[in-house]
């Protein structure tokens, strides 16, 4: 459980705040995706969840966040990362061996888990994320999304609670990026892991989490359902934002009154809605 009250954060030398004023709650076993404009202030929120912020970057911090109980400012980034596993967005300066098993080893073996289990820890961690062949595999003879892999597979070994991700598909390529949303997915759905994904690609986050958090200038404009917060297409294009244009669509037609459905979020809904619209043509 994640809960941030009254949160500013201002980093030394800065104009104005990175965060304002950030009011969030995230529920165990929620699939969270964190969108918004650069500058928008997604990673510094992201820092203000595993502890890199204030403990790595100077500056006013104001507010509590609280991550499974602990308070991120009474807690160092080690002790979070108990709790909270990071991957972040450069994939490659995170990475520290050449070989797959011996990348996940290094990070158990940081954390103090006895020698006997580590073999045991790597196996549970590559099946999780569905990458088991890939063990004696070198780091540089493997695809962007097979390394986005290992890196998340390294970071779930750890056995965190949650698991922070920020732009894991930011090179990648539509097919990876799905199956890197797809894996998340499983690991939300089947193992209960909290996964907290700052994206950008807001078809993708349609498709794959159930909250959506939009921020805009360290302020969050708009956070719930992901279909509640699309219900705001206007006000999210005013700030930068793009929709999928089946939303923009399907909240026009409500605007004009021929629609009172549920929102499409794919080409596969806008098919249902239009003929829910237009059969009421042939209607007696
Ligand atoms: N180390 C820093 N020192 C001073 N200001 C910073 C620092 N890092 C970020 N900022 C500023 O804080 C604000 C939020 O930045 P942040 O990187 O969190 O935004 P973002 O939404 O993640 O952007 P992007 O999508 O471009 O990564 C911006 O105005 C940025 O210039």
């Amino acid at each position: 459980m994640i809960s941030i009250r009254g949160l500013r954060f201002q980093y030394k030398g800065a104009k104005r705040a990175a965060l304002d004023n950030i009011n969030l709650d995230i529920a165990d076993g929620d699939f969270v995706g964190i969108i918004g404009t650069s500058g928008a202030g997604k990673s510094t929120l992201t820092y203000a969840l595993n502890g890199i912020v204030p403990h790595h970057f100077t500056g006013d911090f104001y507010g509590q966040v609280l991550v499974d109980g602990m308070d991120t400012v009474d807690s160092s980034p080690e002790q979070l990362s108990a709790k909270i596993g990071s991957v972040f967005q450069d994939i490659d300066a995170q990475m520290v061996a050449s070989l797959v098993e011996d990348e996940m080893a290094f990070g158990l073996e940081n954390f103090g888990v006895p020698r006997a289990e580590i073999g045991g820890r790597i196996d549970e961690a590559l099946a999780m994320v569905g990458i088991g062949p890939l063990r004696y595999r070198m780091i540089r003879s493997l695809s962007g999304g097979e390394k986005q892999k290992v890196a998340i597979a390294a970071i779930v070994a750890l056995r965190p609670s949650i698991v922070l991700l920020d732009e894991p598909t930011g090179e990648l390529d539509p097919q990876s990026s799905r199956h890197i949303f797809s894996m998340l997915r499983e690991l939300n759905e089947r193992f209960g892991l909290t996964i907290v994904v700052v994206e950008q690609k807001i078809m993708l986050l349609c498709e794959f989490v159930r909250k959506l958090v939009v921020m805009e200038q360290g302020r969050i404009a708009h956070a719930g359902a992901v279909r509640e917060v699309l219900a705001h297409s206007d006000e999210m294009e005013a700030i930068g934002v793009n929709v999928p244009r089946v939303v923009t669509l399907a909240n026009r037609l409500r605007a004009a009154g021929l629609y009172d459905g549920p929102l499409p979020l794919n080409i596969d809904e806008a098919e249902v809605m239009l003929k829910t619209i237009l059969s009421t043509d042939y209607a007696d």
